[in-house]
Formats: structure tokens, sequence, C-alpha cells
């Protein structure tokens, strides 16, 4: 279905709800730029860091398009867990999961007080965005305790630029590519309101740092377009 959700006046800030969950699929691919790219580099990576046997957790999963992509991909023998506290979400994972006969785990879990046994490969796609500052730390060393040696966390988020005049750029870059989706500016205004607050994006230098301050031995970008960076943090 498509996404014609801020067509209309908003009432409430932004809400993984029954409305949204409904036209998600469609919403992510046209809001976020080279959403095939991340998820395909997501797969890449997670795979590569994948033992026999191992375990993926995909953090923020919503219809599990990302695990999905993996499931398809994968040779040896895995566990694939996915975590949203969404029902609206989760019922659409269910569904895709069981057309595709695809053996995930779909588990409506707060991601910030799972408890997380010991996995190869976390993913969290345009999640931690959305976890206020101060608890996104301790996930993202909760992340860190629960992986292996050498295990990866693969996350993807909107950034920001502490450059003033850059960042504005960076917005305005963002709302042509919006536009370009077939979005109006009605929409894009209206839904700007609705993740105010909601959505609170940190710089790529500052996402690095948390994952260091966490505990990682390294991360880096694997894919930047204006405001959206997809980074890779590895724990030696
Ligand atoms: N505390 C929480 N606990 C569990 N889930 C949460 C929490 N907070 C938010 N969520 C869930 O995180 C997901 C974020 S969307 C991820 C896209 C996906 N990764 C994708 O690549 O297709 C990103 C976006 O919409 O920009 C939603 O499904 C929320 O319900
Ligand atoms: O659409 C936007 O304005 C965004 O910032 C990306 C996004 C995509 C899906 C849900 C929430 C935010």
């Amino acid at each position: 279905m498509n996404d014609k959700v801020f067509t209309k006046p908003i009432k409430k800030q932004f809400e993984f709800d029954e409305e949204v969950a409904a036209v998600f699929d469609d919403m992510l691919e046209r809001s976020v730029p080279f959403y095939k790219e991340a998820q395909k580099i997501t797969e890449f990576f997670a795979l590569k860091n994948l033992n026999e046997n191992g375990r993926i957790y995909d953090l923020g999963c919503s219809t599990a398009s990302t695990l999905l992509s993996i499931h398809r991909k994968l040779s040896n023998k895995a566990e694939l867990i996915g975590l949203d506290n969404s029902e609206a979400m989760l019922t659409r994972a269910r569904k895709k999961c069981e057309a595709y006969g695809a053996d995930i785990e779909v588990c409506n879990a707060d991601i910030l007080s799972y408890d997380y046994k010991e996995a190869d490969v976390f993913i969290s796609n345009y999640t931690l965005q959305f976890i206020r500052p101060l608890v996104r730390e301790e996930l993202v060393k909760k992340i860190a305790v629960s992986l292996k040696k050498e295990g990866v966390f693969i996350f993807s988020e909107k950034v920001i630029s502490h450059h003033p005049k850059l960042n504005k750029e960076l917005i305005e870059c963002y709302y042509d590519f919006k536009k370009e989706q077939g979005y109006s500016e009605y929409e894009i205004m209206q839904k700007r309101e609705a993740l105010e607050n909601v959505l609170v994006p940190y710089s790529e230098e500052e996402n690095i740092k948390m994952a260091l301050n966490a505990g990682f031995s390294h991360c880096e970008v694997l894919l930047r377009w204006a405001n959206f960076a997809t980074f890779i943090a590895v724990k030696e």
C-alpha cells in the first residue's frame, strides 16, 4: 500500500502504529535514500561474519525485510531473530516470513530490556535514532557485551552535521530526494513536525564515538548519502 500518512493534518507525534505499519515498506523505500543498497551491504557483512550455527539479531526489525533478505542468501544453519515493540509491524513481519517459508523468529520485545544471548552479528537499521540518547549509549554497550569476539554490529542512521550551513544543505538535499519520490511539500513538513523530538539523529562522528565508548575496537562508515549512513562496528 502507498504511504499517504502525512497527506492530512497530523494530530500526534510519529508512532509505529497500524496506519504506519500498513504502508511501511513503501514509506521506507521512498523515505530512506539507497534503502535497498543499505540492506544489501548489511546482508553482505552480516553473512561474512555469521558462523555455522551462529546467531543474528535485528533490533527494530519492523516488517522483517532485512532478515528475509539475509535468509534468502543463507547457506549455513543459523538463528535469525528480529525484535520490535510494534505489534502492527510484527503482524506484517510474521505474514511475510510465513509466505516465504522463512524460519525467522520475530519477537515483540523492547530492545532496551531484552535479555540477549551471545551472537555473531547485531543489526539495527534506522532504529537507534528513535532511542533516547541516554539509554542509546547503554543499549550499544549491551550489544557490545553480547557479541562474540570478532563479532560485528551493523547499524544505519539518519545523521546531522555540526556545520550549520552544511547541515541546512543536507536537509535541503534530502527534501529534494523526498519530492522526487512523490512526496508533497505539505507531507514533508507534516512528517518533519511529527518526528520532532522523536527521531534524534547524531552526527557521523558522534555515532562512531558512541560505538568506541561502548567497547567496540573499531567503527567506520560503509555507505553514506547526504544525511543517511550505514556503519559497521567491530569487537576485537
Ligand atoms: N524500544 C524499542 N524496542 C523495540 N523496537 C523498537 C523500539 N523503538 C522503536 N522500535 C521499532 O524500531 C523500528 C524502526 S524502523 C526500522 C526499519 C528496519 N530496521 C528496516 O531496515 O526495514 C525505522 C524507521 O521507521 O525509520 C520500528 O518498527 C519500531 O517499532
Ligand atoms: O521520512 C523522513 O522524514 C525520515 O526522516 C526517515 C524516516 C523513515 C521512516 C520512518 C521515520 C523516518
